[in-house]
């Protein structure tokens, strides 16, 4: 067994199974403790929701806690093994919500025969959570469940894979594509993969000035062109109207390539094809479409980021959810909408710009860190993160109408 590998697994295994639990967060010691936490204490609280179900809001967890959901249909780049296997990863997410943003965090694996049961088994368990965060499902299912869910549930429904990863993306792209000198509005972008974190990464970078005819997006029977007729309906919408039809014939002159697709799927004969000075995100986990030592010792001219914490420029959607949903969370709002998703955009890359505070550095076990090729956006582990995240985000959800509470008075001062 490789030394890392047995590192993660004694990780996971030790000192007790997994990476979560649960704590309480009243006294529950003694008679009268017991008679106010159950019976007959408890009553009182089950009565006023009754009443008026905003009142879970005060008298249950139910505000400062997410549901990561999946079905382990997609996970990570590993592909469809199935909800059980995916615990390990929504447990982790889990963590790092509690670890980044104080939310309390459950995971719930899904076993299902139709998408329908699916959406059906979350719609109905969706009231006990403040938000769900969906994780890892595989395109295109992963749109419809959205969708329905979104207009089923009451409570704020994300899934990570596609916006969490297209913040993340547009933020590090744009700074990016600055510190290369170029702008969003005329690059030529490649985009390898076309499931969920592919789809929603490409509409946001339109969203950020983007030209859709600029984007070459690929699946695994190569370019997404308009006479194909085996494309879904998300496909179609990247449909580009060319002859180019492998992955050679776009990345030729490309100024980006994103990666949401599968390990080492970009050969460094692929990467001296791009233009000068090019980006590329090979976001792929746990294994990149590139890795940036080939990448690097293809041509010095690039940006490289990985989703991996163990090289400069983490591209991953860490960086988003636990704060979005703090935000959201913390106004109650009923979505997370285009408005606070920009927010968390700008958020972001306007911290990657300003220098680094010490423990960051400390953390990141770096001298140094400054705006540039190999620091184009914040580290997971820094702590204005969640201020100036949850803040924009909370900000835009009251301005765009979708808060049910007021900004909370000094909302993180
Ligand atoms: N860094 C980050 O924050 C994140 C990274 N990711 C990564 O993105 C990848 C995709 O995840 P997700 O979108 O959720 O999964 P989906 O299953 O929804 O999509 C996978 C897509 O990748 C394409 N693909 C797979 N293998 C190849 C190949 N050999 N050549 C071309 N295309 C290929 C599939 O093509 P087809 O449609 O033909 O099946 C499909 O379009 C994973 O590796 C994941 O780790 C995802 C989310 C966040
Ligand atoms: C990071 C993540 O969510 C993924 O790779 O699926
Ligand atoms: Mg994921």
């Amino acid at each position: 067994m490789s030394d890392f590998r047995e590192q993660a697994l004694h990780y996971h295994a030790h000192p007790v199974p997994g990476k979560i639990s649960v704590e309480l967060t009243k006294p529950a010691e003694t008679v009268k403790d017991l008679a106010l936490a159950y019976s007959p204490g408890v009553a009182e609280p089950v009565r006023e929701i009754a009443a008026d179900p905003s009142n879970a809001y005060r008298y249950t967890g139910k505000g400062n806690m997410v549901a990561v959901i999946s079905n382990g249909t997609a996970i990570l780049g590993l592909g469809n093994l199935g909800p059980l296997a995916s615990k390990p990863v929504m447990e982790g997410k889990a963590l790092l919500f509690k670890r980044f943003a104080g939310l309390d965090s459950i995971d719930i694996e899904v076993k299902h025969r139709t998408t329908e049961d699916f959406i059906n088994t979350v719609a109905n368990i969706a009231d006990t959570f403040g938000g769900i965060n969906l994780e890892d499902i595989k395109a295109p299912e992963c749109f419809e469940i959205e969708r329905a869910l979104i207009e089923r549930c009451d409570v704020p429904v994300f899934h990570d894979d596609q916006h969490g990863t297209a913040i993340v993306t547009a933020a590090g792209m744009l700074n990016a594509l600055e510190i290369q000198g170029k702008n969003i509005h005329d690059a030529i972008i490649v985009c390898l993969g076309a499931g969920a974190a592919a789809i929603a990464c490409m509409e946001l970078l339109i969203k950020c000035g983007a030209q859709r005819e600029h984007i070459y997006m690929l699946d695994r029977k190569g370019v997404i062109h308009t006479r194909r007729d085996d494309l879904n309906e998300y496909k179609k919408l990247f449909a580009n109207n060319t002859d180019k039809r492998t992955l050679q014939d776009v990345i030729e002159d490309a100024d980006v390539f994103v990666g949401v697709s599968g390990p080492d799927l970009l050969s460094p004969e692929d990467l001296k094809l791009m233009a000068d000075k090019p980006v590329v995100f090979a976001c792929s986990n746990p294994d990149p479409e590139i890795s940036p030592e080939v990448a690097h010792g293809a041509r010095d001219d690039l940006i490289m980021a990985t989703g991996r914490s163990d090289y400069p420029n983490q591209v991953n959607n860490v960086l988003c959810f636990p704060f979005i949903f703090r935000g959201a969370l913390d106004v109650r709002a009923t979505a997370i909408n285009d408005e606070m998703k920009i927010a968390a955009v700008e958020a972001i890359r306007s911290i990657a710009k300003e220098p680094v505070p010490a423990e960051v550095l400390k953390a990141a076990e770096v001298d140094s860190l400054e705006f540039g090729e190999h620091y184009i956006i914040p580290k997971p582990m820094d702590p204005r993160l969640l201020p100036r995240i949850a803040k924009a985000v909370a900000v835009a959800a009251v301005e765009s109408g979708v808060a049910q509470i007021d900004m909370p008075e000094n909302y993180m001062a």
